[in-house]
Formats: structure tokens, C-alpha cells, sequence
């Protein structure tokens, strides 16, 4: 186990692979009960505060959204010391007004993935069932949107429901229209299970949204393709990072929330019937529970 310590964490999504803003920079391999992350975590400074970072989709973006060893990047942040996570993503906008270009910070998640993505860390005789009502943390969300209106003069949408499909391949043009019918806004293949599995780890987890396409579902554009939604986020990747140092400046050490005691009211199994292998193997994330 590593001695590295860190306070937030972020996750980065497609375009954005390293935070060259991370000062005395340490490469930081961690070893989790559910294998390794994407790829080694990057702890270094950042407006004074310990930051830990890692690329969801690995340097070089090796893994398809079904691939991302979530349970994996969630608990090695979390073992850091990580209690704030911010997750960057790339988006399609499934409504006019959410123009390419302009940041999210979604509020709502609506899941249509359907591998089977493992998204959760309890099994195996534990049973938890976690609210996840308002998947990302309130509190983190207002410190996002204030930092990326103090940082940028970009717009930013202060509300939105992301659907997550399971991809790689992009929806077709009746999947496209079917998600704006259901009134999704954006559409994205990387949200689940990360919030959830951020909100099972106790952890405030909040995202910035960057729209790079309309998807397909507009007659009078071309279908969205890889190339363009990295060819945008290179062209916006500057205010996302703009965006996350000014929130790191800001952020509250101690915020006291709701989001850190999400488990308080979720583990349904007795806790006598708990398997000793699965307390131990789980100590990180149910231990103070199981222990109280
Ligand atoms: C490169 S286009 C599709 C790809 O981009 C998004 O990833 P992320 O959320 O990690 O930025 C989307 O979810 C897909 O994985
Ligand atoms: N249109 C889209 N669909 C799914 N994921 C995306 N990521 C960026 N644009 C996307």
C-alpha cells in the first residue's frame, strides 16, 4: 500500500490523458482488491493542495468504455485519501442550446448501459443498497459551477441529464432521437457505474461535462465521429483545466457532507452474517461501518 497521500481526485476522460499543471509530479502505482487502475495514478501539488490524477481511458486511450476497471480507479483514489473527486468527460448534446463547446455540470444520470458493467463493490455476502437519488454531491456541483464562471467566459450549463450508453459505437440516428424524446441533454458511455461507485465509496463526486458534437440526431450536421470529439476537447481542454484549478484553489479541506456517510443507512445484511474474508477485503471502504 502506498504512503503517497492525496485530497482530491480527478478523473480524466478522452482529451485529456495528463494534468502538466501538477507540480513535483509522482508516478503512483496502486494495487486494489479489484485489480489495477487504468493506469498509474499522477500525485503532485496544485494550488497548494494534494491532487491525484488518473485517465480513465489510460495514457494513449487504450480502453473502451466497457474495459475501464472502475471498482479499480475509485477504490485507489479513495485508499490516497481522495474524499473530492472531479470527473472530466467528453459529451454529445442531444439539445440545441447545449451548443458544442460549452461546458455541463450535470445533475441527473439516466443508465442504458447494458454489458453487465460490474457497479458495485458489494457482493459476495454483503448486500448494500446506496441512495444514489442525486448522484453527484449538491455541494461539489456549486463549487464547480462557481469555479468555471470565475475561470472561463465560456458558457456553462448549470443543469443536465446524462444518458450512458454502453458504446463504443456511437447511437444511431433513432437511438439519437429516442434519448431526446426520453429528454436526456447529453450523452456520454463513461458516468456509470463511476458515480455510483464514487457515491458506494463515500467519496463527493462531481463532473464537468465539455459538449464536443450533436450526436446525430441533427439533419443539417455530420454524424459525430472520434476525430471531432477530440479535435474539441483539444480546443477546450484549456478552460477545463482553468475550471479545476480554480475549484482546487477553493475547495473546502474538511467540507462536511452528506455524501461521506452514504453508507450509514445502506448495508442490509446482518452484519454477524458478513463473511470475515469479505470485511477484510472491503475494510477500506465498510470497515468504520461494520466496526461502529
Ligand atoms: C472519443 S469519443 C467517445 C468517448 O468519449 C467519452 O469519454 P469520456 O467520458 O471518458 O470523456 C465517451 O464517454 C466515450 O468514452
Ligand atoms: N455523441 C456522443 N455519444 C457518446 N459519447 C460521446 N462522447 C462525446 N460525444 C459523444
Amino acid at each position: 500500500m502506498t504512503e503517497t497521500h492525496a485530497e482530491v481526485g480527478i478523473i480524466g476522460g478522452s482529451g485529456l490523458y495528463e494534468l502538466a499543471e501538477l507540480e513535483n509530479a509522482e508516478t503512483v502505482e496502486v494495487e486494489t482488491p479489484f485489480g489495477s487502475p487504468s493506469d498509474a495514478l499522477v500525485v503532485g501539488r496544485l494550488s497548494g493542495r494534494s491532487v491525484a490524477f488518473v485517465p480513465r481511458h489510460g495514457r494513449g486511450h487504450r480502453l473502451t468504455p466497457t474495459e475501464i476497471p472502475v471498482r479499480a480507479n475509485i477504490w485507489a483514489l479513495k485508499a490516497l485519501g481522495v474524499r473530492q473527486v472531479i470527473s472530466i468527460s467528453a459529451v454529445g448534446s442531444l439539445r440545441e442550446e447545449y451548443r458544442p463547446g460549452s461546458l455541463v455540470v450535470p445533475d441527473q444520470i439516466v443508465d442504458w448501459t447494458k454489458s453487465g458493467r460490474p457497479k458495485s463493490f458489494f457482493e459476495d455476502g454483503i448486500v448494500v443498497h446506496t441512495s444514489v437519488a442525486d448522484p453527484y454531491c449538491g455541494r461539489l456541483r456549486e463549487e464547480l459551477m462557481a469555479a468555471a464562471h470565475s475561470a472561463t467566459d465560456t458558457t456553462i450549463h448549470d443543469s443536465g441529464t446524462y444518458i450512458c450508453i454502453e458504446g463504443p459505437q456511437f447511437s444511431t440516428r433513432a437511438e439519437s432521437e429516442l434519448y431526446r424524446f426520453l429528454k436526456m441533454d447529453i450523452i456520454g458511455m463513461t458516468a456509470v457505474p463511476e458515480a455510483k461507485l464514487a457515491r458506494e465509496a463515500e467519496l463527493c463526486y462531481s463532473a464537468l461535462a465539455l459538449v464536443t458534437d450533436y450526436d446525430c440526431w441533427r439533419s443539417d450536421e455530420q454524424a459525430v465521429e472520434a476525430d471531432l470529439v477530440t479535435a474539441v476537447m483539444a480546443r477546450n481542454a484549456d478552460a477545463a483545466k482553468r475550471t479545476i484549478v480554480r475549484l482546487v484553489e477553493k475547495l473546502p479541506a474538511d467540507a462536511a457532507c452528506e455524501c461521506q456517510d452514504a453508507l450509514a443507512h445502506a448495508i442490509i445484511t446482518d452484519r454477524a452474517a458478513v463473511p470475515p474474508s469479505v470485511r477484510e477485503r472491503l475494510d477500506l471502504l465498510i470497515g468504520r461501518h461494520l466496526n461502529a
